[in-house]
């Protein structure tokens, strides 16, 4: 027989043909399919498990059901369609049923449902009335006792008898027939609905029953329609999220009988996750639409479970999707950088690896690390375990770590307190700089009768190229300290010092510390080179922050921003460099003890030139001595006409020109004899064939050559005999080729212009005499001392035309003391001769050459004084004079600074006389004898002693 379900709702759902007795609902069907019918196990029963009984008073109305037994088998396979063998029963022949107590839900028409019966009457009487091809009994749910809602065990369930059961029992239940018996466990169909009108017997409670019918429908009524609709349209949702549900189903529609209102509101209530009471209600109700309508709720209740499910569900498997992703890819990237690391031949970067390599770093120093850093090392350590690899923080960590293990805490190189050692390098190092050598000198001296040696601050001045930054190193070389040096000038972030706080990115430590990372010791020599030129600072005073540096009361415990703890510098040694002292901030030169390199006078400059730059020059050009000469003559020439400035920096690029010239010249003549050579080594019969004069001639001049060789006095070259005659043949071409180049050049006066091209700096000297208006002056630069011009000359005269013009850019105080000479001027020749109207009718004009070299400072006043006078009087002065000093309105001579580098000046430039103030008496009495050598040297308090000088015997001119 075939049902066709006609509803237009699920269209094409709907025009389905199934078999009778097997009507699928159309939303059930494609998962039925789907699933297929493999899945189920022979001795598996789900908690509810639909069978395909239909209850016949429903369907039909008739007095009879449809329904099957075991036909009296003891254990029939309930899930076995086969197996069931349908009997026909009336209703009336069982009126009395025994009692099943049912504890968690009510048992639906049309589902399976297993039970445990512990109590022996009861199952005795179950297998007797299977026996008696009655194999039914009433399956009631148990009410909760009391106040124990859901909390009977089924201990207390089996030990329920008689009137106290029944008393526990809900009043409606289900006819429920029993399919099998296996043990203790009983599988019970579903059929019809009961309720209990009285009990009978005890002891197994067996009770009278009424079968109940549900109250009559009608099937086309269209709210019956539409609930049900709404039942399966909400099932089929739920369906759609839940699979507990689908199994369910699956089962359902396997066995599913004749598709009705009231079978569709069980199967909506049985399959939901309703509690049992509100299963119960179901069952109780008779009225089909008011089933359906609470089976509606049931079902949308668990339709929004099963939504809120799947959202759990969703966010579960997206949280552990993500993190698995995460770890996977975490995964790959350590293989990816594994495999980099080992490609790299580097061990792995994990943090464990890390971590070990800082304290195998730290290990053979933990004894001198102060304990405070070691905490600090230990804390950052425990955090970079916390860290992710990954993160910024991880890698500032690193670095910090990095830092704080590098440092050579407690870490001294030993130092050197042999006196006549020190001075020994020191002499190897430079010529002269006396003054220097026997500060460290000294300075040694203390260290080795303390035992420890001290932090200090000695600040080398003068003039570029005289040493400083030389005598600097060589110094740590004396000591046998580690050298470091590092400019300031133009320094102008505290950074660069005290570092960056760690919080910035890529914020580094300041010089110090990287100081003491690269030389790996605590007790480094560190030049500051240029300090007078350090920067005014942008954010924080540099000076200030160099004051905490090198100021030894403070620096042994030097805070670096990004160290974060003191580090330990008063066993540093440090040396600065400066050109002007006076440019040096305050607070810092207080600290110093400053060395003046004044420059060099041309006899030094010889020394240092034959007997230190030659040296190195000709050595880093790779020229033998024997193959060059430099005459005293030629370097004399070099000094006084090319390299006149204080430092011998120039001299000493003047000498690599001339020696890189000479290289050239002896590997082009190498080059030029090579052909030749290569005749010489012709195999013998080539040679008698082609044997010329001039070829012999080069052989016999190679062979002497080579006779002259200092190989051929080495006795071992009598073992070479037995040596391959084309080995000897080769060394021979060897030995040519290098003697060949032996030959020397020489440099004299006659060819220097060669080398170094013409002369470029012409002599400071003018005028071999100063003619009238004239004198010689000594300035003081930061270039080192030299000699200056004041010339004055008259512009025109007349009566009230005095007026003095001045040129040469002029400072300020140099246009003042100009203004101060022009009166003393006329005050003194007014003294000597009143006569003389001269200031009075002409205009003067005062020149300082160069023009192009500003100038100032008032320390020319006295030689603008004697120019005035000279052109006043028309005299000439003093031949080979110069004079420096400062003039009072009232003649006085004071004091004026850089002694020695005028000194100095006044001697390169042929001067005999000189005048100084006699405040500066002491200076000059310190210059070393060979400064001073062949000077006739005056000084003066007052101005009228400088004109006996200066005019002393000289003539008026015409
Ligand atoms: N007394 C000396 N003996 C040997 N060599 C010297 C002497 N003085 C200077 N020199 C050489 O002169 C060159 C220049 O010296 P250095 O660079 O130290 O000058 P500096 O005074 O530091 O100049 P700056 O002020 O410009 O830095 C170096 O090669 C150094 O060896």
């Amino acid at each position: 027989m075939l049902k066709v379900l006609t509803s237009c709702r699920f269209g094409p759902y709907f025009r389905r043909q199934v078999p009778s007795g097997d009507i699928v609902p159309p939303f059930l069907r494609g998962l039925s399919s789907q699933r297929g019918q493999n899945g189920r196990s022979k001795h598996f029963y789900p908690r509810f498990f639909c069978s395909d009984a239909s209850d016949p008073v429903d369907s039909s109305g008739a007095e009879t059901a449809r329904v099957e037994s075991a036909a009296g088998e003891e254990a029939v396979e309930a899930n076995s369609p086969s197996a069931i063998v349908p009997t026909v029963f009336k209703p009336e022949d069982c009126l009395t049923v025994i009692a099943l107590p049912l504890p968690h839900r009510p048992l639906f028409p049309g589902f399976y449902m297993p039970i445990y019966v512990k109590d022996p009457k009861l199952l005795a009487a179950l297998v007797e009335s299977r026996k008696r091809q009655a194999p039914y009994a009433g399956a009631f749910l148990l009410k909760d006792e009391q106040g124990t809602e859901g909390s009977d065990s089924e201990k207390n369930i089996h030990d329920l008898k008689g009137k106290d059961l029944f008393d526990r029992l809900h009043e409606v239940g289900t006819l429920a027939q029993i399919t099998s018996i296996q043990g203790d466990q009983i599988v019970l169909i579903g059929h019809r609905r009961l309720r209990i009108t009285e009990m009978v017997s005890e002891d197994p409670l067996t009770v009278k029953i009424d079968h109940l019918k549900e109250k009559p429908f009608d099937k086309d009524d269209d709210i019956l329609k539409a609930t049900s609709f709404e039942v399966i349209s909400t099932l089929r949702d739920v369906l759609k999220t839940s699979s507990l549900w689908r199994d369910h189903v699956q089962t359902y529609t396997q066995h599913i009988g004749e598709f009705t209102y009231p079978r569709l509101a069980d199967f909506g209530a049985a399959i939901s996750g309703a509690n049992k009471l509100q299963c119960q209600q179901v069952l109780e109700e008779l009225d089909v639409h008011k089933r359906l309508k609470l089976t509606l709720e049931l079902v949308k209740k668990e339709m929004e479970i099963s939504k809120i499910q799947e959202s759990i569900a969703k966010a579960i498997e997206e949280k552990i999707s993500g993190e698995q992703r995460r770890y996977l890819l975490n995964e790959q990237l350590k293989a990816i950088k594994k495999a980099r690391f080992l490609e790299l031949g580097l061990e792995t970067d994990d943090k464990t690896a890390l971590s070990a390599k800082f304290r195998e770093r730290l290990e053979p120093k933990k004894e001198k690390i102060p304990s405070h850093v070691l905490q600090v090392i230990e804390e950052e350590l425990t955090k970079l375990q916390l860290l992710e690899a990954s993160s910024s923080e991880f890698n500032v960590t690193r670095n910090y770590l990095d830092w704080l293990t590098a440092l050579p805490w407690g870490e001294y190189s030993d130092e050197n307190f042999v006196v006549t050692q020190a001075q020994k390098i020191l002499d190897e190092d430079h010529y002269g700089l006396t003054d220097v050598k026997e500060r460290i000198l000294e300075f040694i001296a203390v260290g080795k009768l303390r035992g420890t040696s001290q932090g200090k601050i000695i600040c080398l001045s003068g003039p570029p190229g005289v040493g400083k930054t030389s005598i600097g190193r060589s110094i740590a070389r004396a000591l046998n300290r580690k050298f470091y040096r590092f400019s300031v000038g133009g320094l102008s972030d505290v950074a660069e010092i005290k570092g960056h706080r760690r919080t910035y990115i890529g914020a580094m430590p300041g010089k110090m510390v990287q100081c003491l990372k690269s030389v790996g010791t605590a007790n480094p020599l560190v030049l500051i080179d240029e300090i007078d030129k350090l920067g005014r600072g942008h954010a924080g005073d540099p000076a200030s922050a160099m004051l905490e540096l090198l100021d030894p009361e403070q620096n042994a415990n030097f805070l670096d921003h990004y160290l974060d703890v003191p580090i330990d510098l008063s066993k540093v040694l440090f040396v600065c460099t400066a050109n002007v002292v006076e440019m040096i901030p305050n607070p810092l030169l207080d600290r110093m003890e400053v060395i003046s390199i004044a420059g060099y006078i041309t006899d030094e400059k010889m020394h240092i030139a034959r007997d230190y730059l030659e040296k190195t020059t000709r050595e880093a050009c790779g020229i033998k001595p024997e193959q060059v000469e430099v005459t005293d003559s030629a370097l004399l020439a070099l000094i006084e006409n090319y390299c006149r400035e204080a430092g011998v920096r120039n001299l000493q690029k003047q000498i690599e020109k001339i020696y890189r010239k000479i290289a050239l010249q002896l590997v082009r003549q190498g080059e030029n004899i090579e052909p030749v050579v290569a005749q010489v080594v012709q195999p013998d019969e080539e040679k008698a064939e082609s044997g010329t004069v001039s070829i012999q001639t080069v052989e016999a001049e190679i062979v002497t050559t080579v006779s002259h060789s200092p190989d051929d006095q080495n006795p071992t070259s009598f073992d070479r005999s037995g040596a391959p005659e084309d080995t000897l043949e080769a060394e021979k071409v060897q030995e040519s080729e290098s003697n060949s180049t032996v030959e020397k050049v020489s440099v004299d006066t006659s060819n220097l212009v060669d080398y170094v091209g013409k002369p470029v700096f012409h002599a400071e000297r003018i005028y071999d005499q100063t003619p009238v208006g004239v004198v010689m002056g000594l300035a003081w630069t930061s270039m080192g001392g030299s000699t200056l011009y004041v010339e004055t000359s008259l512009v025109e005269q007349g009566e009230g035309k005095g007026a003095l013009n001045l040129t040469g850019q002029l400072g300020e105080v140099m246009k003042e003391s100009a203004q101060i000479a022009n009166t003393v001027a006329r005050a003194v020749l007014l003294e000597k001769d009143p006569e003389n109207q001269f200031f009075a009718n002409s205009k003067v004009h005062l020149h300082v050459p160069a023009g192009a070299t500003p100038k100032d400072g008032p320390s020319a006043g006295c030689t603008m004084i004697t120019s005035l006078l000279s052109l006043s009087m028309n005299k000439l002065v003093k031949k080979d004079l110069a004079m420096t000093g400062e003039v009072t309105l009232t003649r006085k001579i004071l004091p004026i600074g850089g002694v020695k580098e005028k000194t100095i000046a006044a001697r390169r430039s042929d001067v005999k006389t000189i005048i100084f103030p006699s405040a500066n008496r002491r200076d000059f009495d310190e210059l070393a004898p060979n400064v001073k050598e062949g000077l006739e040297v005056h000084f003066v308090d007052d101005y009228s002693q400088i004109y006996d000088l200066a005019f002393e015997d000289t003539q008026k001119t015409q």
